[in-house]
């Protein structure tokens, strides 16, 4: 398998996002703000993801969590624009910002510097096409094709590597005829065809049965570790985080309220959303001392978009907040961190084990 250079170009911006000519550093996100005309959706959205680290991206449903994604991807749905920078590693065309890149070429940059797994393998598979040739038409597209019988033999040699059985013969059937297990292992085939230096997956084991999702998350992770690829991992539990990921980024309101090494942040979070998150997660039961329903829930519910107060994004939800959340600047700088305070995440003004406890 090739692992061919992944690092960032150097005619990027020095910034708080990542070390530019570090040569580790293969996706990051400067100060990404998405929004429609009338409603700011994602603000000053800085993290970076480094060749081979897995990082999480956490939150409750309506966080911001798939709009930095599909940004990240340039697949934003019409209607939403996008300010910011967004490099991903050299492969990429002249290592641009891809906010400014056209579709044409965005579309050369996803598959093969980039690709992404979706919730939903139906989705991202086309019904009337053989699971093979969906592989096969992947490659064609970003690769210069070798002959018939040598991309025949990578078809069933890449469908052999998400675990399917007789990948041979498998390679020709619909998707339909398919479990969903096979149907999102062909979808992970088809994401890791060209050795993509990132992968994003959203919720890639959700929609599964709960018994295949520890096995395709085990080959999710066996494919990026195998290509030393950067995985960007959005989910709703922090169990798999824990699992899976080496660092976390928590959104909220359409921000990175907070971030950092994942055992971390678990074990000591300064944020009262992440500290929140935690208490209402599989995590805090982990010892099975508590009934799942026992857990307690943040209170009130995610205000819808545009709707986030100013200061502390959380503090109308935050049994903690004062004054000082509204006027205050919402975070400050958490730890130490390659990629800078900045990138880091912020802590709450009023972290947890403070004075106010
Ligand atoms: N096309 C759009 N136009 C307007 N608002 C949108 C659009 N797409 C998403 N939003 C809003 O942006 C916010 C963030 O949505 P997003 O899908 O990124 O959340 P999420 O954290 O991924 O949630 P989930 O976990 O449910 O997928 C939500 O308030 C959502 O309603």
């Amino acid at each position: 398998m090739t692992t061919p250079d992944r690092g960032v170009a150097t005619d990027a911006p020095a910034g708080p996002g990542g070390q530019v000519g570090a040569g580790r550093t293969v996706l990051r996100v400067d100060g990404l703000s998405v929004g429609t005309r009338q409603t700011p959706l994602l603000s000053d959205v800085t993290f970076s993801v480094d060749r081979g680290e897995r990082v999480g991206l956490i939150g409750e449903s309506g966080s911001g969590k798939s709009l930095t994604a599909l940004a990240v991807m340039g697949l934003l749905p019409e209607g939403l624009g996008a300010s910011g920078d967004v490099r991903l590693s050299a492969r990429t065309p002249a290592a641009r910002n891809l906010l400014g890149v056209a579709e044409r070429d965005m579309a050369r940059v996803r598959g093969d510097g980039m690709s992404m797994v979706f919730q939903e393998p139906m989705t991202a598979l086309n019904p009337t096409m053989r699971v093979g040739d969906q592989v096969d038409e992947v490659m064609l597209l970003h690769r210069t094709q070798p002959s018939r019988s040598a991309a025949r033999r990578r078809v069933v040699e890449l469908l052999g590597q998400v675990d399917l059985p007789d990948p041979a013969h498998l390679a020709r059937s619909y998707p339909h005829e398919l479990s969903g297990g096979q149907r999102q292992r062909v979808v992970l085939a088809i994401a890791l065809a060209n050795d993509p230096a990132l992968l994003i997956c959203d919720e890639p084991t959700t929609a599964l049965d709960v018994t295949v999702q520890a096995t395709v998350l085990d080959l999710v992770v066996r494919g990026v570790e195998e290509r030393d690829s950067a995985m960007l991992f959005i989910t709703h539990d922090l169990g798999v985080v824990a699992t899976v990921c080496e660092r976390v980024l928590v959104m909220y309101g359409g921000r990175i309220v907070e971030a950092g090494p994942v055992q971390e942040v678990f074990a000591d979070p300064r944020h009262r959303y992440t500290q929140g998150l935690v208490a209402a997660s599989d995590l805090a039961g982990a010892d099975g001392r508590r009934d799942r329903a026992q857990l307690p829930t943040i209170p009130g519910t995610v205000p819808p978009a545009g709707r986030f107060p100013s200061g502390c994004v959380f503090r109308t939800r935050c049994t903690h907040a004062t004054q000082a959340c509204a006027s205050q600047p919402p975070w400050t700088p958490r730890g130490e961190h390659p990629a800078g305070a900045a990138a880091y995440g912020h802590a709450c003004v009023h972290p947890a084990g403070g004075d106010d406890d």
